[in-house]
């Protein structure tokens, strides 16, 4: 049986800011209706690849593909188009403040549909129930605890119905139970809303654990793709330093910077 087509591809991206390459001739896919991590060392341009599928930053040479069509390719109005079929989270998810739970999920659907209100009111309940926050609709951000923040802003990110989701570091600064709350969602909303989810992590154990397809960047490339097991056995010493966390090894400690000698030497 043939799989289907990817819902994003990679194809021999290469893109740097300034003249800094920061990924080079990069192919990498995101299988529909699975779970996608993309994992790396910091820097290593994770993010960057989450701008470049969503169409904010163009790649110097190669291609991006969401559902087959070229992103670099688009014109404003085809970009939107395609962004509405995107949800995206960033790291802290940020909440407008002055508004409250239900106000804040309702968000993007006034903004961007001319359902009446009462069914602008019904989509946020299911939306806020899916993400167990029914009844919180009423608190103000103030009022609600930062783990519970993070799944308003994924209700919010859900509520347009998009085919793809993007989080960004859902788990950083989580205590280790909303972590695994939030793990579980993902892999929940994934599959129980036909989405195709890619998730940029540095939890190593959550991440493998909730994940079907596993992308490891480094060194400007992929330095391994496959299920979690397949990645997992990978012998590439990037990778095993990656999995295992160690501090020495291809990845280094230091950001390029001029030599010592360059900053220090010289001056008597
Ligand atoms: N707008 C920008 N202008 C110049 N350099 C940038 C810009 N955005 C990111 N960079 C640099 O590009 C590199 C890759 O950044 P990116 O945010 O994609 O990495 P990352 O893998 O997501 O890192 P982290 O895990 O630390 O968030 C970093 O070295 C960063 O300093």
């Amino acid at each position: 049986m043939s799989h289907p087509a990817p819902l994003v591809e990679l194809r021999n991206v290469t893109f740097g800011y300034g003249d800094r390459t920061i990924l080079r001739d990069v192919s990498l896919q995101v299988p529909r209706g699975k779970v996608t991590a993309l994992m790396g060392a910091s820097g290593g341009g994770k993010t960057t690849v989450l701008r470049l599928i969503g169409g904010q930053i163009k790649a110097q040479q190669g291609q991006v593909l969401f559902d087959g069509k070229d992103v670099g390719q688009m014109q404003n109005a085809q970009l939107y188009a395609m962004r509405r079929r995107m949800g995206m989270l960033f790291q802290f998810g940020a909440l407008f403040t002055d508004m409250s739970v239900l106000d804040n999920v309702a968000f993007p659907l006034r903004e961007h549909t001319r359902l009446p209100e009462s069914m602008v009111r019904d989509i946020v309940l299911m939306k806020l129930h899916a993400v167990g926050l029914r009844g919180a609709r009423d608190l103000m951000p103030s009022q609600i605890s930062g783990g519970m923040a993070r799944r308003v802003a994924l209700a919010r990110a859900i509520a347009l119905d998009p085919e793809l989701i993007m989080y960004d570091e859902p788990f950083a600064g989580l205590d280790p139970i909303s972590l695994g709350t939030a793990a579980r969602l993902i892999r929940t909303l994934n599959d129980a809303l036909g989405l195709t989810s890619v998730v940029v992590s540095h939890d190593l154990e959550e991440t493998f654990h909730v994940a079907d397809h596993v992308v490891i960047l480094g060194a400007g490339g992929i330095a391994a793709q496959g299920t979690p097991e397949q990645v997992q056995a990978n012998p590439d010493a990037l990778v095993q330093q990656f999995i295992h966390a160690r501090p020495n090894g291809p990845v280094p400690f230091h950001y390029p910077a001029p030599s010592l000698e360059q900053d220090f030497g010289g001056r008597a």
